[in-house]
């Protein structure tokens, strides 16, 4: 599974950080597409790269497929698993922005500046079932936006293409981000506060500790249970000014919903975890990572690979 989380340092920048959770990684890396890149849109959707982009992806037909990523402006988007409700249009429609399910968050990335832009051009946009080669179908996904102000999540499903405002900026798997929302309503009960002692008859009960009304947060790894974990954790964190203090962020929340090999089983009985971590942060434009073999922090810069060149870079 995954789980998407964004929030903001309060001076105008965007950190958009996600886990991607599976059985096998996809040879993934780190990949810039520089303003000079020639892209191959199918159906031109993608005309040039405006906007360098940063992220985590693979490279197949000389085109980046990402998972996510975020660029020069400060826009983010990530893409997570949303079989049974994902259902893309299977061919171009006329009049329309016809997109391919794999190029979505290069499009994003590569022709946006702001969450309001992507919302606005979203209106004239198709999301079509053309997968960039035989070996790689198109995935079934849905999609988190953000900037330093907001963050929307797109659902393209048998009634079209749908937005949400997400107002509490996360997004997990499956049921769709309506449901999740919903959902926050069943856990008004929960916060961080220390209880007060007591009275229960003669005896005045205390609590044994910290997080005591914290109890009914969920803690398993079903999507469901992420969505609410991932929302009181980044709700309830304090803002923090430096770049250092919004990584630990990431990273720590991120850590709250990160799935431990060997507890949860996809239905071929492989077992599901965080392949890796990954961050954008639009503060310093850079994308920060870690896997689950190394959880060392990794990072790079967009500055320090060519995003003026012309050939796609992967650090
Ligand atoms: C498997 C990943 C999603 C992880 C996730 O959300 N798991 C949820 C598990 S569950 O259902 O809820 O059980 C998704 C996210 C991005 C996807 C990749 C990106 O879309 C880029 C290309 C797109 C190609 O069409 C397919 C290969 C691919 C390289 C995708 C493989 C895979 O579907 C990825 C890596």
């Amino acid at each position: 599974m995954c789980t998407g989380i964004r929030f903001s340092d309060g001076d105008g920048n965007l950190y958009l950080a996600r886990n991607l959770d599976w059985t096998v990684g996809y040879g993934e890396r780190v990949l810039v597409t520089p303003t000079g890149y020639t892209p191959r849109s199918p159906f031109g959707a993608v005309g040039s790269i405006r906007h360098a982009t940063i992220g985590m992806g693979i490279v197949e037909e000389d085109t980046p497929l990402y998972f996510d990523l975020g660029n020069d402006a400060g826009l983010a988007v990530a893409g997570l698993n949303f079989p049974g409700y994902a259902q893309y249009a299977p061919g171009p429609v006329d009049g329309r922005t016809n997109v391919a399910a794999w190029e979505f968050p290069l499009w994003v990335g590569s022709q946006f500046a702001s969450v309001d832009e992507v919302e606005a051009a979203l209106a004239d946009v198709t999301i079509v079932d053309k997968p960039i080669n035989e070996k790689f179908p198109s995935s079934l996904l849905h999609w988190i936006i953000a900037d330093a102000n907001r963050a929307i999540v797109v659902e393209h499903t048998a009634t079209g293409l749908h937005v949400f405002d997400d107002d509490v900026d996360v997004l997990a798997n499956q049921p769709g981000f309506e449901w999740h929302h919903e959902n926050l309503r069943n856990y008004l009960n929960t916060g961080p506060e220390f209880p007060e002692a007591l009275q229960v008859g003669r005896a005045s009960l205390t609590p044994f500790g910290s997080g005591s009304h914290m109890r009914g947060i969920p803690g398993d790894y079903y999507s469901t249970s992420r969505f609410v974990r991932a929302a009181y954790v980044n709700a309830h964190y304090p803002t923090k000014t430096s770049e250092e203090d919004n990584v630990s962020r990431a990273f720590h929340t991120l850590q709250q919903v990160a799935m431990v090999d060997g507890a949860a089983a996809m239905g071929d009985g492989a077992f599901e975890k965080t392949i890796y971590t990954g961050l954008f942060s639009s503060r310093t434009t850079t994308y920060y990572w870690n896997l689950y073999d190394d959880p060392a922090i990794q990072s790079v810069a967009l500055a320090d690979l060519k995003p003026d060149g012309t050939e796609l870079v992967s650090a």
